[in-house]
């Protein structure tokens, strides 16, 4: 699914108001076997929703908010720009637990470059959302070939699934690696190797 039609479903229904979404942490807190009046759980349901707030604000962004703005004057630079290593928290959507990692980018220029934060920025909208591993790969490629119309863009995430580790199978440490090449990277074996080698060095 491309990032428009992403943001059109999105809008496509009502959020609860706080007060509901306060009543459902409540609700889970009780699930979880404790008493939401407790003087410590009282004020829980209120910093539930705010932390909320701040890991799911990619809901509240499009690519186009953050990569509208491009810079032409390179003196002629043509060959691939990687920023590599961009940390990241993101909540899977099976479990709704933490994944994190870090994501390489690269991409190789036609007509102009993005300021260097942006590609960091889209990470953080697609990881501030609840999601596949897969899912973000792809997105962060297709939002970065869709608004900056480069020669190729290259992307890889490295991150551990809590899911993994805290729960289910219990394995620490396990590594998930993902890639999606589009343009002049997928066409090419040789870009491909040059991005991993640069980017995992
Ligand atoms: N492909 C993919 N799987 C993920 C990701 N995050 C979590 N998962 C997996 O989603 C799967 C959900 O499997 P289910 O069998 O439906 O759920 P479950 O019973 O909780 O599975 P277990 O984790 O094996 O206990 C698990 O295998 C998770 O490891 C992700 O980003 N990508
Ligand atoms: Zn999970």
């Amino acid at each position: 699914m491309d990032a428009m039609l992403a943001n059109a479903d999105l809008a496509a229904f009502e959020r609860p108001s706080q007060q509901e979404a306060e009543a459902a942490v409540r609700t889970l807190i009780r699930w979880a076997g404790e008493d939401p009046t407790r003087e410590g759980l009282l004020d829980t349901p209120k910093r539930v929703t705010k932390a909320y707030r701040e890991l799911f604000a990619g809901y509240d962004l499009a690519p186009e908010d953050v990569l509208s703005r491009t810079f032409s004057e390179v003196a002629g630079y043509n060959d691939m720009v990687i920023v590599k290593d961009i940390t990241f928290h993101s909540h899977c959507e099976h479990h709704m637990v933490p994944f994190h990692g870090v994501a390489h980018i690269a991409y190789v220029p036609d007509k102009g470059v993005l300021g260097l934060s942006k590609m960091a920025r889209l990470v953080d909208l697609y990881a501030r959302r609840l999601q596949t591993q897969e899912t973000m790969t792809a997105q962060i490629a297709t939002a970065l070939d869709e608004s900056l119309r480069p020669k190729g863009v290259a992307v890889m995430i490295e991150a551990e699934h809590m899911c993994m580790a805290m729960r289910g199978v219990a394995k620490q440490g396990t590594k998930t690696l993902t890639t999606r090449f589009t343009g002049s990277f997928q066409m090419s074996a040789a870009d491909q190797a040059r991005f991993i080698t640069l980017a995992r060095g």
